[in-house]
C-alpha cells in the first residue's frame, strides 16, 4: 500500500508575522478538505514557528528547517529538536542541500541531527540530492548512495522519518529532471531503504521530490512511481500556488 502522500513547505529564509496572512489561507483549504487524504506541512523559519502553529490548526503540521545534533548546551544560535517540538513542531528537516553547501554539514553530521530529531518525537526530513556534476559525471546514484548510507539513521521508521530527494541543480532554478530521472532515482532509494531496513519499513518511509515543484508540474512529478509527495520551496510562499500543488496528488 501506498503511504499517505506528504505535500511539504520550506520557507527557508523567507518570511515574517505578515507572512501568517498565507497560512491563515492554507489553513482554511486545509480545513475545508485539503487535508483530508494527504498530510501538509508547512517548515516556516523559527521565529515564527510558534505564531505559524497558531493559525495553521489541526490540519497543517509545522516543522523546523534544522536542529542542533545535542540536547541543548553552549551551541550559540542554534535550536534543539525539544525546543522544535516545545513550540509545536512535528518534523524537521535535516541534511537539506542548502545547509550542507552553506555549513559544511557533512552526511555524519546529518545523521546525528535525525537522530537528535528522532530521539525528540519528531520526524526527521533527511534531505539527499546530486550535483549538476555528478549527474553529468553520470554518478547521480553513486553520490545518492553514500548520502543515504551516511545519513539515514539505524532504526528509523515511517513514523519516525521522510527521505526528500532533491537534485541541487534543481532548487530555485525552474529546472526539474525528466519523469523517467525521477523514477530511477526513487527507485533506486527505495531499494536502499529495503536492502538496510527490510521491506515494511522501506514501502513506510516516504520519499519526497523537491526542486521547483509548481502548480504547473507537480501533478507530473507527483504521479511518479515512488514519489509520496513533495518538499516545496518557493511554490510554497503562496497559500494559492502551495493549494494548487497539493490538489495536484493523486489521493485514493
Ligand atoms: O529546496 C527546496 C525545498 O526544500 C526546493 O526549492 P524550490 O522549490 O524553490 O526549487
Amino acid at each position: 500500500m501506498k503511504p499517505r502522500p506528504l505535500i511539504a513547505g520550506n520557507w527557508k529564509m523567507n518570511g515574517q508575522l505578515s507572512a501568517l496572512t498565507e497560512l491563515k489561507n492554507i489553513a482554511a483549504a486545509a480545513g475545508s478538505g485539503l487535508a483530508d487524504r494527504r498530510d501538509l506541512l508547512i517548515c516556516p523559519p523559527a521565529t515564527i514557528l510558534s505564531a505559524s502553529r497558531g493559525v495553521l490548526g489541526d490540519h497543517v503540521a509545522v516543522g523546523g528547517q534544522d536542529c542542533h545534533q545535542a540536547e541543548s548546551g553552549a551551541h550559540t544560535g542554534d535550536i534543539s529538536a525539544a525546543m522544535l517540538k516545545d513550540v509545536g513542531a512535528r518534523y524537521v528537516i535535516v541534511g537539506h542541500s542548502e545547509r550542507r553547501a552553506d555549513h559544511g554539514e557533512s552526511d555524519a553530521l546529518v545523521r546525528a541531527k535525525a537522530e537528535a530529531a528522532m530521539k525528540a518525537g519528531l520526524v526527521a526530513m533527511i534531505c539527499v540530492g546530486e550535483t549538476e556534476a555528478a549527474r553529468e559525471a553520470g554518478e547521480t546514484l553513486e553520490v545518492l548512495g553514500v548520502q543515504l548510507a551516511g545519513s539515514l539513521p539505524d532504526g528509523l521508521s515511517g513514523e519516525t522519518a521522510v527521505v526528500a530527494y532533491e537534485p541541487v541543480w534543481a532548487i530555485g532554478t525552474g529546472r526539474t529532471p525528466t519523469v523517467a530521472d525521477v523514477k530511477q532515482v526513487h527507485d533506486f532509494i527505495r531499494e536502499t531503504l529495503s536492502d538496510r531496513f527490510g521491506d515494511a519499513v522501506a514501502s513506510a518511509v516516504r520519499i519526497l521530490y523537491g526542486g521547483s515543484v509548481k502548480p504547473a508540474n507537480a501533478a507530473e512529478l507527483l504521479a511518479v512511481d515512488n514519489v509520496d509527495g513533495a518538499l516545496v520551496g518557493g511554490a510554497s510562499l503562496k497559500a494559492s500556488d502551495f493549494i494548487a500543488i497539493c490538489e495536484a496528488v493523486a489521493v485514493s
